[in-house]
């Protein structure tokens, strides 16, 4: 897709579908990985809506420019504050907030993307070279979201990434695949080992109780996996996983220390 919307299918009867709005200066990489598997289909099946704007429509000058040198010095350049100024009055009034993706931001987690998904919609302004001025930013009010501790050249990727993670959550885009609160991080876990057939792969065997059919052995045994590799994995999420699953008991030994 060039700029313009795709997702206007079958718009769920009596409700706005969940619209995203992307600013770019590259609307012809969207919906890219977004428009395919089930994303593409909810997409299609007019579940979500994305449109991809092009900021670069929004310059004045007759060589159509976006950017500028940093004031101050420095190397690279810098997004203007009216054209993107400008490219946000464009959208103001969209459903949803409007998020800058910034390597400064709000880091993206499994919450804050079930945050944004119960939101109507999202802007996703995705800066390039040194990022955009600081001043439409404060003008606008405009809250930053990063993608994790490292520097993209550009803002796409990380607007790709974090739809892609809101979009799976919304209301039938995933149908009858895996249940998301099975998956990594609902339940403050990572995901149990998954297997699939032949039970005996190269002298491997799947675990036995997996053919059991004794469905309490097998949910107890994922549960157990999975705290298993999140402790050994990510001692954050353990940490608060076992803070959060012995309050009580937490609470008397801080009672019991004072
Ligand atoms: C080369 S980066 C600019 C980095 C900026 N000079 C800094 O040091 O924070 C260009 C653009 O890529 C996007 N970007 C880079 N890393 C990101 C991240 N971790 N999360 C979200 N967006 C990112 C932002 O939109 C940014 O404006």
């Amino acid at each position: 897709m060039s700029d313009g919307a795709t997702g206007a299918g079958a718009a769920t009867e009596g409700a706005e579908a969940w619209t995203a709005t992307v600013l770019t200066l590259f609307p012809e990489v969207f919906p890219g990985p977004l428009g395919i598997s089930l994303a593409g289909k909810g997409l299609e099946r007019g579940l979500w809506r994305l449109e991809a704007l092009d900021i670069r429509d929004f310059a004045r000058d007759k060589h159509r420019s976006v950017d500028d040198t940093p004031l101050g010095g420095g190397a690279g350049m810098v997004m203007r504050p009216d054209v993107v100024d400008r490219a946000l009055e464009s959208v103001a009034g969209r459903p949803g907030p409007v998020v800058y993706l910034s390597p400064r931001g709000r880091v993206l987690t499994q919450d804050v993307v079930r945050e944004l998904a119960a939101e109507p919609g999202l802007t996703l302004l995705c800066g390039r070279y040194e990022g955009v001025d600081e001043r439409v930013l404060e003008a606008r009010g405009v809250q930053e979201l990063s993608v994790g501790d490292f520097v993209l050249s550009g803002g796409e990727v990380a607007a790709m990434l974090a739809l892609d993670a809101i979009v799976r959550l919304l209301p039938g885009v995933m149908g009858n695949e895996a249940s998301e609160t099975d998956e990594s991080f609902e339940r403050g876990l990572l995901e149990y080992p998954q297997y699939t057939r032949p039970a005996d792969w190269q002298g491997r065997p799947v675990p036995e109780v997996l053919l059991s059919g004794h469905h309490e052995r097998i949910r107890q045994w994922r549960r157990e996996q999975a705290e298993r590799i999140t402790e050994a994995r990510r001692p954050d999420l353990w940490a608060r996983y076992v803070a959060e699953k012995t309050p009580k008991q937490n609470d008397q030994a801080t009672k019991d220390d004072e």
